[in-house]
Formats: structure tokens, C-alpha cells, sequence
């Protein structure tokens, strides 16, 4: 019956934030890469996993897929600056971006919960569905099929 598409929303207005992250890096010459910051990112998706009885570790995985597709988006949007003037003011990386990138993070793990109460699994959920909302350009096809196939293997305690 229903589809996932709030959660696919909030994963792809994630997604959206990296051209944000990417322009203020980009003007203040900040590395695109901050291990230290998904450390931080990881445990508390864990932990929302935990309260939201999902396994810890397979949301560690799906975060990880998610992260590395926002470096990825980030490279790429970075090179396009190097050759475009700033487009706008940008976004505060740790008073405004951030804290929102983490609210976004524990609002995907419930909804991920959520599904996953009322329905058991994301099998019976087309590809084209999540295709169709991931809408946030410099993500590739093959980016999109794997970020999936990681919201698949998801599961409950
Ligand atoms: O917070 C940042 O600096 C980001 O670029 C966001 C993010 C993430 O997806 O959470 C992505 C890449 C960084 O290595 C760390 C975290």
C-alpha cells in the first residue's frame, strides 16, 4: 500500500544540504573530507537506531553509503566552482548546516523505523519510487541503486 516517500524526501533534503557544505568549504578553503565529523554523524544514527529498535549496525552501514555519496556530490560540485562565480551568500557549515544534517539524520531513522513496523521490509517498494524523489543533481544512477540496496538491508533488532 503506501509508499516510503517521506522518508525518501528527508534522504534526498539531505542529499540537498552537500552543495551548501560544498560552497562554504569551498570559500573558506576547507578539505571536503572530515573524518572526525562523521564519527559523530555514525554514533548518533546508532544510537536513534537503537531507540527506534533498529540494528545499530545496519544503519552504520546505510550512513556510511549516505556520507560517502555526499562526498562524492561535494567533489563534484566543488570542481564546478573552480570555474563559476560564488552563486550566493553561503550557509553557516557549523551553526546552521550541521545540527540540521543531524535532525535530518534521526528523522530518517524513524521513518526508516516506521516503515519498517507497518511493513516488515522495503521489498515490495519499486526503485523507480525512490528514483523518482532522489532528485538532487551531481548524484549519479549507479549512486542512487546502491544508496537502496544499503536502505534494504536495514533491520530490526
Ligand atoms: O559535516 C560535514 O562537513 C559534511 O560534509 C557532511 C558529512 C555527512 O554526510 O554527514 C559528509 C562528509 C564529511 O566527511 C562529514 C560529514
Amino acid at each position: 500500500d503506501e509508499l516510503p516517500r517521506n522518508l525518501f524526501e528527508s534522504i534526498n533534503e539531505r542529499l540537498h544540504y552537500m552543495e551548501d557544505v560544498a560552497l562554504f568549504k569551498a570559500v573558506n578553503y576547507l578539505p571536503i573530507e572530515n573524518v572526525q565529523r562523521e564519527e559523530v554523524v555514525i554514533e548518533q544514527s546508532k544510537r536513534a537506531a537503537f531507540e527506534r529498535g533498529l540494528n545499530p549496525q545496519s544503519i552504520e552501514s546505510f550512513f556510511r553509503v549516505q556520507i560517502g555519496i555526499a562526498k562524492a556530490i561535494q567533489f563534484r560540485y566543488r570542481a564546478d566552482l573552480l570555474s563559476e562565480p560564488v552563486p550566493k551568500e553561503p550557509v553557516d557549515l557549523n551553526d546552521v548546516i550541521r545540527p540540521e544534517l543531524l535532525r535530518l539524520g534521526d528523522e530518517i531513522v524513524s521513518r526508516i523505523s516506521d516503515y519498517l513496523t507497518r511493513h516488515g521490509s522495503f521489498d515490495q517498494v519499486p526503485f523507480t519510487e525512490f528514483e523518482a524523489i532522489i532528485t538532487v543533481r551531481y548524484v549519479t544512477a549507479a549512486e542512487k541503486q546502491r544508496l537502496f540496496e544499503a536502505l534494504k538491508e536495514v533491520e530490526p533488532l
